[in-house]
């Protein structure tokens, strides 16, 4: 098994993949425009934030399985990936609480303005009465957009704080919101329209694209606050940028549209850095999370190894469209499951899906066909009637 870790990964985790009999490439500063000459014959992809594009999966003819070592995987053409029969799994959820403290640490120092405090420190400014004039946060409204596990920990957390914690989310309702102890807003301009602070916390896809567009700003509240710690093109930075001063919004951001890759040096957005307080896309970046990760990255890896399918798939069809499942009992010899797959063939039907278990003992066996058209009676009797089937049905 060739594994090509095109990012930074623990020592341990390095370790547990060599411990399974891998071989480990580690080009940890790798950029987009490296994978094409690194993949060689790489069959396993680990990736952080670098972008896995066409060319890169077009240079790997042995690659069969992408790893997001992370949750967001917008930096990976799945649609590429899926049409090339390569599996994309990620690690949900495991570095939810890592975002979830930066969030809750830009929200602290947007209201305290401690950047602001910092710098002018910095250059020998004392002043206590400019900087005494925080509102605080016990008894504001958070407003949430996307409730997944990042979305569920900063809410959990400012409930805890004492602010009011509202969401808008698309399969949240108001049930499930009130079980939470949450306030439902059926749309997203409902909450920018009625929170004090809007946090974001959706995965980047063609339908959450700039979802916080020039409206959206402007329906914000006078002096709100805007946190955005998911992905940048779910902002309009350019709107972002003309409404800010006039609403007076106090803007905090860890992501940017366009943003630089992990090994750049050079951030081109500086207009927009003068607006707001910024982080350098960290909000995943401590060892916990990192550890976490690793962990996860592991695991899919063992999974993967022994089952053929990885933990965590998210390129994987939702649901098969196959209608007719054929199960047949049989006996555990050589070439029975040939012969029933050639007289599909021959009957123009396609198997979509096919699981085989075998019985303890093991001597008998179940193989569950999801077909796309149904088989007649005359191919059902024939394929009963083969040697070492014991029954073919339709269920
Ligand atoms: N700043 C950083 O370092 C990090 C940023 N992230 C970003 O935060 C995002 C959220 O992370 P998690 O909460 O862990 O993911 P999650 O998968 O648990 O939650 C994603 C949320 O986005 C919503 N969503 C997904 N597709 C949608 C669509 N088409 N329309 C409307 N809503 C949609 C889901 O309903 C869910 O509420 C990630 O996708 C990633 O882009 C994640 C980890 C680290
Ligand atoms: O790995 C990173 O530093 C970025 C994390 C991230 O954005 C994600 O997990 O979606």
């Amino acid at each position: 098994m060739k594994i090509l870790i095109a990012d930074k990964l623990s020592d341990n985790a390095v370790k547990a993949l060599e411990n399974m009999g891998a071989s480990v490439r580690l080009e940890p500063d790798a950029a987009a425009g490296d994978l094409p000459q690194l993949m060689n014959d790489a069959e396993i992809l680990i990736v952080r934030s670098t972008k896995v594009n066409k060319a890169a999966m077009d240079a790997a003819s042995s690659l069969s399985l992408i790893i997001r070592a992370g949750a967001g995987v917008n930096t990976i053409d799945l649609e590429y990936a899926s049409a090339l029969g390569i599996h994309v799994a990620n690690c949900p959820g495991k570095n939810a609480d890592a975002v979830a403290e930066l969030t809750i640490g830009h929200m602290i120092a947007l209201d305290r303005n401690i950047v602001d405090n910092s710098i002018d420190l910095r250059n020998g400014v004392w002043n206590k009465k400019g900087y005494s004039k925080a509102r605080g946060l016990k008894g504001r409204t958070l407003g949430i957009l996307g409730l997944g596990s990042i979305g569920t920990k900063v809410a959990a957390v400012a409930q805890v704080m004492g602010m009011n914690v509202q969401a808008w989310s698309r399969s949240l309702t108001e049930q499930k919101a009130k079980t939470m102890g949450l306030g439902f807003c059926p749309t997203p301009m409902d909450l920018a329209r009625s929170s004090d602070i809007v946090s974001i916390h959706l995965a980047a896809s063609n339908d959450t694209r700039h979802l916080v567009d020039r409206s959206f700003l402007e329906a914000m509240k006078e002096s709100a606050f805007l946190i955005n710690t998911s992905r940048g093109e779910i902002v309009d930075s350019a709107a972002l940028m003309e409404i800010c001063s006039s609403k007076s919004l106090k803007i905090a951001l860890d992501v940017y549209e366009d943003e630089p890759g992990a090994s750049e040096k050079t951030f081109p957005h500086t207009e927009l850095a003068q607006l707001i307080t910024g982080t350098h896309h960290i909000g995943a970046s401590t060892q916990q999370a990192a550890d976490a990760i690793a962990d996860e990255v592991v695991k899919i890896v063992e999974s993967y190894r022994s089952s053929g399918k990885p933990l965590h798939p998210v390129n994987a069809r939702d649901k098969s469209t196959a209608q007719f499942n054929l199960v047949v009992r049989h006996f555990n010899k050589v070439g029975v499951l040939a012969a029933v797959l050639d007289a599909l063939r021959n009957a123009d039907i396609n198997i979509e899906e096919m699981e085989n278990s075998i019985f303890s003992g093991g001597e008998a066996a179940v193989c569950t066909l999801k077909l796309d058209d149904r088989p007649s009676d005359v191919i059902l009797n024939e394929i009963s009637s083969m040697d070492n089937i014991i029954k073919a049905s339709l269920k």
